[in-house]
Order: C-alpha cells, then sequence, then structure tokens
C-alpha cells in the first residue's frame, strides 16, 4: 500500500500552523507593547518636559512685566533697585530656559526671536530704570525747593512723558515676548499631539494586525476542528457502527483514504472477509456433518438413526394416522459380495436404493437400515396400495442390471408390508412388517407378502 500523508503529519502540520499563529500574534502584541513603552516613555521625557519648560518660560516673562510694573510705581531707589533685581532675575531665569528649550529634541524650531525680543525688553526696562531714578531724584529736588519749584515740575511733567513713551514700548515689547512664548508652548504642545495622534493611528494599526492574526488563529483552529471531526471522529463513528452491526456491507467500511483510519477500516474489511469465509464454510461443514449424520453414505437415503429419531418425533401424530410400513432385503445379497466383490454389492445397494426412491411417493420416509435392508414408512396409504407400488417396484428390479468388470448381475428383493390399525405402535408395525419380510423370503424370495394387523398387536401383545 502507498503511504502519503498520514494523519499524525496532517495533525501536526495543522497544530504547527496554529503554534506558528499564535506565537506570531504574542510577539507582535509583545513587540507592540514595548515600542508603545517607549515611545510613552519618549513623550513624557523630552515633549512634556519640553512643555514644562516652555510654560515655565512664559510665566516668567509674565512676572517679568510684572516687574516692570513694580520698577513704573516705585518712589525711591530701594524699590527701584529691587524692581531691577527681580527683572535680572527673571532675565537670567528666561535665558536658561531658554537654554534648555534650544537643547531639547522636542523644539526643533528656533529661539532667536524670542532672544532679540528678550535683550530688548531689558535694555528697555534699564532705559525706564535710569528715567525712573531721575524721576525719584527730581521729586525730591522739588520738596527741597517747595512744590511751586517751575523748573523741577517742568522736568517733571518731561519725564513722565518720557517714561509714559518708555512704557508703550515696554508694553508691545512684552506682548512680544509673551507671543513668541506662547508660539513656541502652542509649537510644543502641538507637536506633543503629533506624536499622540502618530501613536493612537500606530497602535490603531497594531491593533488591526493582531485581530488579522487572532483572526487567522481562529481560522486555522477552525480548520483543525472541522479536519479532526470529518477525517477522525465522523469516520471513526462510521467506522464502529459498521462494525457494531452483525454482518457489515463492504461498503459501509469506508477504505477511502490512503491514512490510518483507511488502513484500519481495509484490515477490518479484510478480517471481516475473513470471518464471512470461516463462517461459511463452517456452516458448509455444518451442513456436510448433518447430512452424514442424518444420511447413509452409500445411498445417500437417510439411515436408521434417522429414521427412528424422525418417527420419535411424529410418534404422536402417527397415533391418529393411517400409514404402511415396509421392509426391504436384497435376495441372496451375500452371494453377490463372495462371488463378484463387496465394490459389486455396493453397486447393488445403491441401485435397489435409487428404485425404491422413485417407485415410493414422496411423502415416504425411506432410510436404509442396515446391511442390504431398507425400511420405509408411507403416510396415508394402506397395505394394499403400497403393496401395488412394491410390485411396480419388484418388477422394475427383476428389469434392472449392474454391470460389473462386464459381468451383468440380476438382483430381486423381498417386501414384507404392513398397516398400521387404530390403537396399534408403530413398533408393532414395523416388527409386522419385518415378520412379513421374513414370509416373503421364507416363500421363496422376490415377492411382497402383507401382514394383516390382528387386534391383540394394537393392545400390545407379542405374537413371536
Ligand atoms: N457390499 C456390501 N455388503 C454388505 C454391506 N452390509 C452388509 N453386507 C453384507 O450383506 C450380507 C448379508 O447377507 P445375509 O444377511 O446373510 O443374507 P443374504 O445373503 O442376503 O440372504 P437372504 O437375506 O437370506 O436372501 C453379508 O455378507 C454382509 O457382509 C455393505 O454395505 N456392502
Amino acid at each position: 500500500m502507498r503511504k502519503g500523508f498520514g494523519l499524525t503529519v496532517r495533525l501536526a502540520v495543522l497544530t504547527g500552523l496554529l503554534t506558528l499563529v499564535i506565537l506570531s500574534t504574542i510577539g507582535l502584541a509583545l513587540m507592540s507593547f514595548g515600542e508603545y513603552r517607549q515611545a510613552l516613555s519618549r513623550l513624557s521625557d523630552e515633549s512634556t518636559r519640553a512643555l514644562m519648560t516652555a510654560s515655565r518660560l512664559k510665566q516668567q516673562s509674565e512676572s517679568m512685566v510684572g516687574s516692570g510694573a513694580l520698577l513704573l510705581l516705585a518712589d525711591d531707589h530701594f524699590s527701584r533697585r529691587q524692581a531691577m533685581f527681580e527683572i535680572s532675575d527673571r532675565e537670567e531665569w528666561i535665558r536658561e530656559l531658554l537654554s534648555e528649550l534650544e537643547a531639547s529634541p522636542a523644539t526643533q524650531g528656533s529661539f532667536t526671536a524670542l532672544e532679540t525680543t528678550l535683550v530688548e525688553l531689558v535694555e528697555n526696562f534699564n532705559a525706564l530704570d535710569a528715567l525712573v531714578r531721575r524721576r525719584i531724584d527730581t521729586q525730591a529736588l522739588r520738596l527741597s525747593r517747595g512744590p511751586h519749584d517751575e523748573d523741577s515740575v517742568v522736568r517733571l511733567y518731561h519725564l513722565e512723558e518720557r517714561i509714559a513713551e518708555q512704557m508703550r514700548t515696554n508694553r508691545s515689547l512684552s506682548m512680544e515676548l509673551g507671543v513668541a512664548v506662547g508660539y513656541h508652548v502652542n509649537h510644543i504642545r502641538s507637536q506633543l499631539d503629533a506624536s499622540v495622534h502618530r501613536l493612537n493611528e500606530e497602535i490603531g494599526q497594531r491593533e488591526r494586525l493582531l485581530a488579522g492574526f487572532a483572526g487567522m488563529a481562529m481560522l486555522v483552529l477552525l480548520v483543525t476542528v472541522l479536519y479532526v471531526s470529518r477525517s477522525v471522529v465522523h469516520r471513526v463513528l462510521r467506522l464502529h457502527r459498521a462494525i457494531s452491526r452483525e454482518r457489515p456491507a463492504p461498503e459501509e467500511l469506508d477504505v477511502s483514504g490512503n491514512d490510518e483510519i483507511a488502513r484500519m477500516a481495509s484490515s477490518i474489511q479484510r478480517y471481516m472477509h475473513n470471518i464471512s469465509d470461516n463462517e461459511r464454510r463452517i456452516l458448509a461443514m455444518n451442513r456436510e456433518l448433518d447430512f452424514m449424520a442424518s444420511h447413509d453414505a452409500l445411498t445417500h437415503l437417510y439411515n436408521r438413526h434417522h429414521f427412528e429419531r424422525a418417527i420419535n418425533e411424529r410418534q404422536q401424530a402417527l397415533d391418529s394416522e393411517l400409514y404402511s410400513v415396509v421392509m426391504v432385503d436384497i435376495d441372496h445379497f451375500k452371494r453377490i459380495n463372495d462371488n463378484h466383490g463387496h465394490d459389486a454389492g455396493d453397486q447393488v445397494i445403491r441401485m435397489v436404493a435409487d428404485q425404491l426412491s422413485r417407485g415410493l411417493p414422496d411423502s415416504a420416509l425411506l432410510a436404509r437400515y442396515g446391511g442390504e435392508e431398507f425400511v420405509a414408512l408411507v403416510p396415508g396409504c394402506s397395505a394394499a396400495a403400497v403393496a401395488s407400488m412394491l410390485e411396480t417396484i419388484r418388477h422394475a428390479l427383476m428389469g434392472a442390471v449392474v454391470r460389473v468388470d462386464g459381468v451383468t448381475l440380476w438382483v430381486t428383493a423381498s417386501f414384507g408390508v404392513a398397516q398400521k390399525i387404530p390403537g396399534a405402535a408403530f413398533d408393532r408395525c414395523l416388527k409386522a412388517a419385518d415378520e412379513a419380510l421374513y414370509e416373503a423370503k421364507r416363500r421363496g424370495r422376490n415377492r411382497v407378502v402383507v401382514r394383516p394387523l390382528r387386534q391383540s398387536d394394537s393392545e400390545g401383545g407379542d405374537n413371536g
């Protein structure tokens, strides 16, 4: 038998495929988790820090403008110096934050405009500081000269005008600084948003890919289950059903395919064939044994054993039936044996059996009783009717010949008949028929003798 891919190999391939898909799915999931963890930490490390720095920058810029207001309101040199100290402190913070932003990989813009505005603003504060210092000095002079000193009033007026002008410039520079810082904050925020959006898209793609892998795993699993169900379970159940029957038809044992189950099915089929063959042989042998047990091997008539058993079985029916019993014996048979051999004797016995079978009715129970002797039960027939049949047989026998080694043999036989009378048992009839046969022999053989039963026979008496 050609060996193809067996079930084991096919199931191993399907299982391998399933394992591969599941491992790929798990691998992809783990890889994705790793990538997202990295992306998230990058986002939090770089972008978030940059955003925080930018927010602090905005805060410091606003505080610087606030310090400018303190400078404007300063009415003594202490307040003025304190305001200027705060401004330079803010400037230092702003510069530090700017260089931090410039070094951050999350901000790829230029901060030159912001730096220029800062420098201009600081210069403007310095100029404002000079004006405020002069205003404080002029106010002190005016206080010392009296409130009506016109010169100091005029000087103060001019100073206030220049301070107001400086303040306008200062306000517009502050606004520029705020806008520039706000721009950068927004820029960083939009970069952060873009990164988050990109990350979300990548996660979505990975999710779809993972769903695809999971679907594929389910499909392979389904195919595996269907395959196992169709190719293994279904066929094994079918085989089981077939061999559970007493005599499964060959087509019920599906031997199609070239796998382990097909090979098992064909072994079972062979086994079943062998069983059927053996069963047929045993049945034939039984029939032969039955035949041998009930038939005579030489003539194929029933044997004595079967005859007696059949009579026993029919005993009850025979009590109420009309029948006749016949006994037949070949005349001078010993001479045939002695003169022509045992085989010639056998042929003669067969020929007589044949004539008896032909001459008696089909309903007759005919048997070889022993040696060259025959017995028959003829149901429904009177002794006279049977005697007439036996006369025909006797004549037929006289006309028949047996040829042995070129020698022609003529044979005759003697017949004894007895008819059953009411109340007489079969044994009595048989005995009477035997007595009639003896009478036929005694009277010279080759004749039919009827022995009528007497009333004493029916009462169980034995006349000898
Ligand atoms: N060839 C052959 N001979 C058998 C068989 N059975 C019995 N015999 C022989 O049949 C012969 C029976 O002879 P007997 O009963 O003495 O009487 P007979 O010679 O037939 O003479 P009558 O009955 O008085 O006419 C014996 O020689 C047996 O050996 C058999 O199956 N085949």
